[in-house]
């Protein structure tokens, strides 16, 4: 049977990690055909992200039409764009409604002297977007102040959602304290929390945009945003407790995308 497409959107990670490598381990662990358009080139490993090289928008932009010209994509993942010109490329074709079922994950990591240049453009790809699912930093730069705490993160999604997209969620991971990771949504109908136990692991990188692949997967795959959430949310607790006792570089290590101990080992 032919598989369902998705069309993912950034950078390249040479250690594997993230970025499009993750992206495309989560679409094959889900089953579906994946397609990549790359922003940019990162020389990285699991001790963070040593160089970014950028792609010219005409790049971006050919890619991204070769693509929708040629495959049945039903749902877009967006990560890390690089430069202004590549996400201008990326709203370009939003605004001419062919990227369905958007998901926006805003990576400024590596964005570096760009940052604002990034963060307007990303603005205006927002609207555009049926998820948008920025980190606590990526989240404060959108909203203009520092989100910390939960009820931060939840209000901090309300304001970015002012701004188009119908789902936001602002994800905290990086926030060590507690026994459990808490993301703050914002739905059409108000704020709610996805609580889930805390995976204690170095082992943690690309949950971002494992994340962000797993909820493209599971729109693409026809579920509604509030189920592909919470499914997205289930495989990216499962690829951490997968890859816990795995030893892969020096930093933060990889996630398992792919066959993990059953749900009950790590809440045991
Ligand atoms: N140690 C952990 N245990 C359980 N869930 C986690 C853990 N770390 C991150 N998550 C979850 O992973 C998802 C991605 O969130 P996170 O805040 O880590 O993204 P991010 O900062 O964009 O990641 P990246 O490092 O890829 O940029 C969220 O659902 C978050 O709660
Ligand atoms: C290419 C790329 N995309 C996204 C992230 C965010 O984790 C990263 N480190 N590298």
């Amino acid at each position: 049977m032919t598989p369902l497409a998705v069309l993912a959107i950034g950078g390249s990670d040479s250690s594997g990690g993230s970025g499009l490598q993750a992206d495309v381990k989560v679409f094959a662990a889900m089953r579906l055909y994946g397609a990549t358009v790359a922003t940019s080139v990162t020389a990285q490993n699991t001790r963070g992200v040593q160089d970014v090289f950028e792609l010219p928008g005409n790049v971006v932009s050919a890619q991204l039409s070769a693509v929708l010209e040629d495959l049945p994509i039903k749902a877009v993942k967006v990560g890390m764009l690089a430069t202004a010109e590549a996400a201008a490329a990326v709203t370009a074709k939003a605004r001419a409604g062919v990227l369905p079922n958007l998901v926006v994950d805003p990576v400024l990591e590596a964005a570096a002297g760009r940052r604002r240049g990034v963060v307007s453009a990303l603005e205006r790809l927002l609207p555009f977007a049926a998820v948008a699912t920025p980190n606590r930093d990526e989240a404060s730069a959108l909203v203009g102040w520092q989100v910390s705490t939960p009820a931060d993160m939840a209000g901090a999604a309300a304001q970015i959602a002012s701004n188009g997209p119908k789902y936001v969620v602002v994800t905290g991971g990086d926030m060590v304290a507690g026994d459990e990771a808490v993301d703050a949504v914002w739905t059409d109908a108000g704020a709610r929390f996805l609580r889930y136990p805390r995976v204690q692991t170095r082992n943690n990188r690309g949950t971002g945009c494992t994340f962000s692949a797993a909820i493209t997967s599971r729109l693409a795959q026809g579920d509604d945003v509030l189920e592909a959430l919470v499914a997205a949310k289930e495989y990216v607790t499962r690829s951490l407790v997968g890859a816990r006792d795995w030893d892969l570089g020096n930093g933060s290590g990889p996630l398992n995308h792919f066959d993990w101990p059953t749900f009950a080992a790590f809440s045991a």
